[in-house]
């Protein structure tokens, strides 16, 4: 299991709360009418994929979920130089479901899923298959992006999928760098083929 010191990731505490910015009116307009109820749910250690999902999430005024581990990731754990980090092994381990400390308990509610997360060593880290493993997506559309240092996206939106198979509509993913302006995932969103109003 990894690492319990010094974790790098504390939790922003806000786990499916609306983003800051939302507004009563907002919320007429973009959870409570008659729209498709979006979901952001993102994995985020160092910051960047966060960034991005809470900018997805203002645009639509959309919930935001952060996959939290039950044990955080420290430095250490994180070190891609060591091939014995905690997360360079469960990389290599295609077993690996790194346990999630919360849950989405109104799954069920939301049309449209935005799926957010670094790449590690060329693919999502193995919690997201945890994600995906712990619900059923039958009905949605799935949106997967992703941040990285240099990295495409590659074939990590496609395993991905492979975990919920043919029962969502999954679409093709989005890699982003870390610097990525707000104004760059508007029109990232404007781009995307749904109906979001
Ligand atoms: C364990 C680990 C492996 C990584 N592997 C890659 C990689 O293969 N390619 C790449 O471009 N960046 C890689 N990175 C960099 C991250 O993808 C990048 O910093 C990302 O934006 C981090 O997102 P976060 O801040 O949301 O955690 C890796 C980072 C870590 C911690």
């Amino acid at each position: 299991a990894c690492g319990t010191n010094s974790p790098v990731q504390t939790g922003s505490g806000r786990s499916l709360e609306k983003n800051d910015g939302y507004s009563e009116e907002a919320d007429t307009i973009g959870q409570a009418g008659n729209g498709p109820k979006i979901l952001v749910a993102y994995f985020s250690c160092t910051g960047n994929t966060k960034m991005i999902a809470e900018y997805t999430a203002e645009i639509l005024q959309a919930d935001l979920y952060e996959i939290i581990p039950e044990i955080a990731y420290t430095d250490d754990d994180l070190n891609y130089s060591n091939d014995k980090s905690c997360s360079s092994i469960e990389q290599n381990d295609i077993s690996a479901r790194p346990a999630i400390s919360s849950s989405v308990e109104n799954m069920g509610d939301y049309d449209i899923v935005f799926l957010g997360y670094p790449i590690w060593w060329g693919e999502a880290p193995k919690i997201m298959n945890t994600f995906l493993e712990s619900y059923s997506f039958e009905g949605k559309t799935i949106i997967p992006f992703c941040t990285s240092g240099s990295s495409g996206i590659g074939s990590s939106a496609e395993n991905l999928h492979a975990v919920v198979s043919d029962e969502a509509e999954w679409l093709s993913g989005t890699r982003f760098s870390g610097n990525t302006s707000k104004e760059n995932v508007a029109e990232w969103i404007q781009s995307i083929d749904i109906d979001i109003k």
